[in-house]
């Protein structure tokens, strides 16, 4: 990539004292520019009310780099491109001071007016930014301007639409971009491959050949510093309206024609038009929520949930979520997609199971013992592609054993490093929104995620339901017993 190529802009973080901007944006922003791939001209405008300096601001920045990525070299020099301005999103004059800044910092970095407003704040001042970025001029610039928006993207339907409009009064839909962070993440990204680009499996992908699909988030992690944010939330709106929906679309879309964002995007839409809603009693009935209890994860005790901050002592926020997705299209009807998701199980994984149907009549096995061929999909920690097929065991006889072949993907990331977070900014600065949410995906997950929310708003939960360390409560076992299977084990195939 020559310098010509590489993105210019300045990039303003609304909320550059937060948590996200430290754990995942300096750092992607320093791979990225580790890398090669943006250019020298770039400026970070960081945003927020403490009263840091240039310098504090800076200092900050390295630490977090230090902390993430390694080896972290010419660190002075990358952080000298960040600038701070104490800023209170709700005081209009602070706008009037910013458009000065990003003037100055476009006449000093050869930026050609490319701006990118990151609003990594609380999810109640994306509308009024956005506005206020309009209002104050901000968005009038020779170059482009796009506008990046952490989720949560609304509590429910009626606000994300809210939200959307607000937002739609000062952005074009082009500039908008939602971001997903599993939209970044290598395999993630690699499901349309493994799927379109190999005979063997399209052929099969449908509800002829896969009796089930199985798409386990576990995290072992508790809720850590951010109860406030969460215990508003739950398991519901953090992982499942967003992650898990866009992984259950990307498994079930049809082909593109082409590989453009509009069409990769309006498959999707279609199928999550085509998510089955579900009745209060098909809620009770294929959705399981839990709240973990206190318990043992890798030999330490750790709290339950409501001890772990005094605000969530009597509260029904859940902190897990199984549930059987059906999709009501030609190719999957009658497949259930079952998801599962939550804080504090047994250990931080995410897998895809596709479940082949069974052969119809078994000559191999004399226990009758069924081994369904299995394509796992591993997207973190480690990153690759198993097949789990039968094959004749050694030595006499004709009996079977499974076997696997594996796909061990080198690039392994780890959990929690701010890889996908690099793509998708990358893809931001190129102008690219394939791997970003657009907003008919948004509110047709909403429209299926409100009414499981809305039953279960009408039930007392029985919480605590659940240890930590476990998988999460009976029932999520139980939700695919009835259908005849169960859930594969998480623990990481890809060695
Ligand atoms: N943290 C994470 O892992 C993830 C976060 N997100 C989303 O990212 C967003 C940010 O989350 P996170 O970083 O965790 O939140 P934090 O609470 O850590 O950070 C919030 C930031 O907003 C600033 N802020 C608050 N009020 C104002 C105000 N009136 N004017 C200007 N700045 C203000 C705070 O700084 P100050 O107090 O100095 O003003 C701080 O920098 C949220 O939408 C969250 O849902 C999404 C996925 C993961
Ligand atoms: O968006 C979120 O995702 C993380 C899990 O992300 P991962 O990349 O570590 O799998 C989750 O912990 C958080 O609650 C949620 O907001």
């Amino acid at each position: 990539m020559t310098d010509q190529q590489r993105p210019k802009s300045v990039i303003v973080i609304f909320g550059a004292t937060g948590d996200l901007a430290k754990r995942k944006l300096f750092p992607s922003i320093y791979r990225l520019y580790q890398n090669g791939k943006i250019s020298e001209d770039f400026a970070v405008i960081g945003l927020a009310r403490r009263p840091w300096t240039n310098d504090t601001f800076r200092e900050n920045v390295e630490i977090s780099i230090e902390e993430t990525v390694s080896p972290a070299t010419d660190l002075e020099e990358f952080s000298s491109h960040f600038y701070y301005q104490s800023f209170d999103v709700t005081e209009p004059s602070s706008y009037n001071g910013l458009n000065e800044l990003l003037n100055e910092l476009e006449g000093t970095y050869q930026t050609e007016g490319n701006r990118i407003f990151y609003l990594a704040m609380a999810p109640e001042y994306f509308g009024s930014i956005a506005n206020n970025l309009r209002k104050y001029g901000l968005k009038e610039t020779e170059g482009w301007t796009r506008l990046v928006i952490e989720k949560p993207f609304g509590h429910d339907l009626k606000s994300a639409k809210e939200l959307n409009n607000q937002i739609r009064e000062a952005f074009n839909e082009d500039q908008i971009y939602r971001i997903d962070h599993y939209l970044g993440k290598e395999m993630v990204q690699n499901i349309e491959v493994i799927r379109f680009a190999n005979g063997i499996f399209e052929h099969l992908w449908n509800n002829r050949f896969i009796s089930n699909i199985q798409i386990t988030s576990s995290e072992s992690l508790g809720v850590e510093e951010r109860a406030r944010y969460y215990d508003h939330s739950g398991a519901a709106r953090d992982m499942v309206q967003n992650h898990m929906l866009q992984m259950v679309a990307l498994l079930a879309m049809e082909p593109p024609i082409n590989l453009t964002t509009d069409e990769i995007r309006s498959e999707k839409i279609k199928v999550l038009r085509a998510l089955r809603n579900l009745t209060e009693d098909e809620v009770d009935e294929n959705f399981v929520r839990g709240q973990y209890g206190p318990g043992v994860i890798r030999r330490r005790n750790v709290n339950g949930y409501r001890e772990e901050a005094e605000e969530l002592a009597y509260s029904q926020t859940e902190t897990f979520v199984a549930g059987k997705v059906m999709i009501d299209n030609y190719r999957w009807a009658g497949v259930p997609f079952y998801i599962r998701t939550g804080k504090r199980l047994a250990e931080k994984a995410t897998h895809i199971v596709v479940e082949f149907k069974d052969i119809p009549m078994n000559l191999y096995y004399e226990d009758q013992k069924k081994n369904p061929n299995l394509l796992v999909i591993s997207i973190q920690p480690n990153e690759g592609i198993t097949l789990f097929l039968n094959a004749k065991k050694s030595g006499h006889g004709s009996a079977a054993q499974p076997i696997q072949l594996s796909y061990n993907n080198e690039g392994v990331n780890g959990i929690n490093t701010p890889e996908a977070y690099e793509k998708l900014l990358f893809d931001c600065m190129q102008g690219d929104t394939t791997n970003f949410t657009h907003w008919d995906e948004v509110a047709n997950s909403w429209e299926y995620i409100d009414s499981i929310l809305e039953t279960w708003a009408n039930r007392e939960p029985d919480f605590p339901n659940y240890n930590s360390g476990s998988m999460g409560p009976d029932e999520a076992d139980k939700l695919l017993e009835k259908d005849g299977f169960h859930w594969w084990p998480i623990t990481d195939v890809i060695k």
